[in-house]
């Protein structure tokens, strides 16, 4: 095998189903350069096709690509089954073959690709049962299935790194694993399927069932934990007493009493998910004092603590600092409400540096409306984006939907985070963000950039150790941390992968419809490289950062009208 069969097996590929939109150059012998085609050394290890309207069946030979890595037919009109010889592909890392018209069981040899990292087979025709031998695939992180036709129950899967996991609108039914009990609803919903996060499955719960041991057991401590809350509360309103009376003259700092139980040990996983008395309305007030919510700017004041602990809250998650909620008071208004755990700076001193941070006006920066400080309770509000994070949208769930983001939003998205950073850089209390990351860039409605969660890294400094901050800080910051969940130091993975020509590795397959503008695409990768290097004065400032994004947004706006002209010119010719 080599260049020479890799190239016969391209050509029945296309003869079979590309005929009229693989536009090679067949005269070539090598093939490596035809688009779609990717080598390294002298054999093909990548293919990338997605919507390019091929249709018909896959022709047996693309198992002659044995050093095939990466896989791509996503978005096209392919039927049939997978072809046998795929089973020669034992170099496969990646398959992609969502949002065809696949049919037929996936088959055995499937479960002997030891090297699948992510498989997609979601939105086909695919039938039967989703089998234990998923379980050989020891390496895979994402299985996505959804919207197929796959019948019989979920099996349990043990693979390790499986993270990702979507089996929604197929028709399975039984109990889902425990394992996969934390994911979103949404990756299983659509079935007959039961159990968390779903609706409890039938005679699990409250059910006529004999008590186990451990259910009495659960019993007894559940009841020594009521006859401890108890005496905690009585020992709560003894203190609360207490604070009154010493608190004539003293600064009147105790408004915010107590937290739900449960919530003071920062144990508030149960939280997880919408409820409308958990989260803000866990803070409980000593009306009588009336110590309200500061906002900034000379606004009137919009609502005052006690609507803020009457509004129904949702989880929205858990960050390094606290657990943040939306809160969505009664006049219909949404904002989102942080509160931070384990702050020990003093009182004074949070209070002085989080004012400098509500006085941070900019266009790309998510403003902090508010704060309530007590010595127990620390809230800060913030406009609520009703887009979420550029992180929730490049991660969205990809089963058949493509990502919105195309490549002049996500230009025009770094450009408002570098402009955002430019100004917090020249004007904030303290010189950079400190914990940059794409959960911390949100979106408004029309995709403008806005950093949040400026600031807090410098309040909580004192109880955060270097691995809790995830997002990106400098490498001299004494925060810094740059590997991410899976232990992995991005920046110089991402270096190593450039130094080796794999970019395709780093940008995104959704990126690969882009083509014309892969030129930009380098230039804001080198750009980025730029910007995490070793020794700060190797680093550009934030500003020329920021001109430097401009004028890749507006070459690659150039570029697109170009392109929009062309594929007018060509359907114009193709009508004709
Ligand atoms: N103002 C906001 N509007 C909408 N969503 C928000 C807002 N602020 C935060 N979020 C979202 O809420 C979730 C939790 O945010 P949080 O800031 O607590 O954690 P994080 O960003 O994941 O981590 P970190 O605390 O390290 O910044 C994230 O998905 C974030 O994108």
């Amino acid at each position: 095998e080599d260049i020479a069969s890799d190239r016969a097996a391209l050509l029945a590929l296309r003869s079979a189903v590309g005929g009229r939109s693989l536009l090679w150059n067949l005269t070539q012998t090598n093939p490596c350069s035809w688009s779609g085609v990717f080598c390294n050394g002298n054999r093909v290890t990548t293919l990338r096709f997605p919507g390019m309207d091929l249709s018909g069946t896959l022709p047996l030979g693309l198992g002659n690509l044995t050093k095939l890595e990466i896989l791509s037919l996503r978005f096209n009109a392919l039927n049939g089954t997978i072809p046998s010889d795929f089973a020669n592909l034992v170099n496969l890392r990646h398959l992609y073959l969502h949002g065809n018209f696949f049919s037929g069981e996936i088959p055995d040899f499937v479960f002997n690709l030891k090297n699948l990292v992510r498989l997609n087979l979601g939105s086909n025709n695919f039938s039967g049962e989703i089998s234990p031998k998923f379980n050989n695939l020891t390496r895979l992180s994402t299985l996505l299935l959804g919207n197929n036709h796959f019948t019989g129950s979920i099996p349990e899967l043990n693979v390790p790194p499986l993270q990702q996991f979507n089996v929604s609108n197929n028709l399975l039914n039984g109990s889902i694993p425990e394992r996969f009990s934390r994911l979103d609803k949404s990756a299983f919903s659509g079935n007959s399927l039961c159990g968390k996060p779903l609706q409890p499955c039938p005679g699990t719960e409250g059910g006529k069932k004999k008590l186990s041991g451990s259910a009495i057991a659960g019993i007894v401590i559940g009841s020594l934990f009521g006859v401890l809350l108890v005496l905690l509360i009585l020992f709560l309103m003894c203190r609360k007493k207490r604070g009154i009376i010493d608190s004539s003259g003293a600064a009147p700092a105790k408004q915010v009493e107590a937290v739900a139980p449960g919530e003071k040990s920062g144990n508030d996983s149960e939280n997880n998910g919408s409820d409308g008395n958990s989260a803000v309305a866990a803070a409980k007030v000593d009306g009588k004092n009336g110590k309200s919510l500061v906002f900034y700017g000379n606004v009137n004041k919009p609502f005052d603590l006690e609507d803020l602990l009457r509004a129904s809250a949702e989880v929205l998650g858990k960050g390094t600092f606290g657990t943040t909620y939306k809160a969505t008071i009664d006049m219909g208004m949404s904002v989102v409400v942080k509160r931070l755990r384990d702050v020990t700076a003093p009182e004074n001193e949070f209070k002085e540096k989080i004012e400098q941070v509500g006085k941070m006006v900019h266009e790309n920066v998510v403003p902090l409306r508010g704060h309530y400080i007590s010595w127990d309770e620390k809230l800060l509000v913030y406009d609520y984006m009703p887009m979420g994070s550029l992180s929730a949208l490049l991660h969205a769930n990809n089963g058949a939907g493509r990502s919105p983001l195309n490549w002049e939003r996500r230009t025009g998205i770094a450009l408002g985070a570098a402009r955002g950073t430019a100004y917090l850089h020249s004007h904030g209390p303290a010189s950079s963000h400190g914990n940059i990351k794409s959960s911390n860039i949100l979106l408004t409605e029309s995709y403008e950039a806005r950093v949040s969660d400026f600031g807090l890294p410098y309040l909580a400094l004192p109880t955060c150790t270097p691995n809790q901050i995830s997002g990106y800080s400098a490498p001299e910051a004494p925060s810094y941390s740059s590997l991410d969940e899976e232990g992995v130091d991005l920046p110089r993975w991402v270096q190593s992968a450039v130094q080796k020509e794999q970019n395709n590795e780093i940008f995104d397959v959704e990126l690969l419809r882009y083509q014309n503008v892969k030129e930009e695409m380098l230039k804001l990768l080198q750009l980025a490289l730029e910007c995490t290097a070793e020794y700060p004065e190797k680093r550009p400032s934030m500003d020329v950062v920021a001109s430097k994004i401009q004028e890749i947004c507006n070459s690659s706006i150039e570029k697109e009208g170009v392109s929009q002209q062309y594929y007018s010119a060509d359907l114009n010719a193709l009508q004709a």
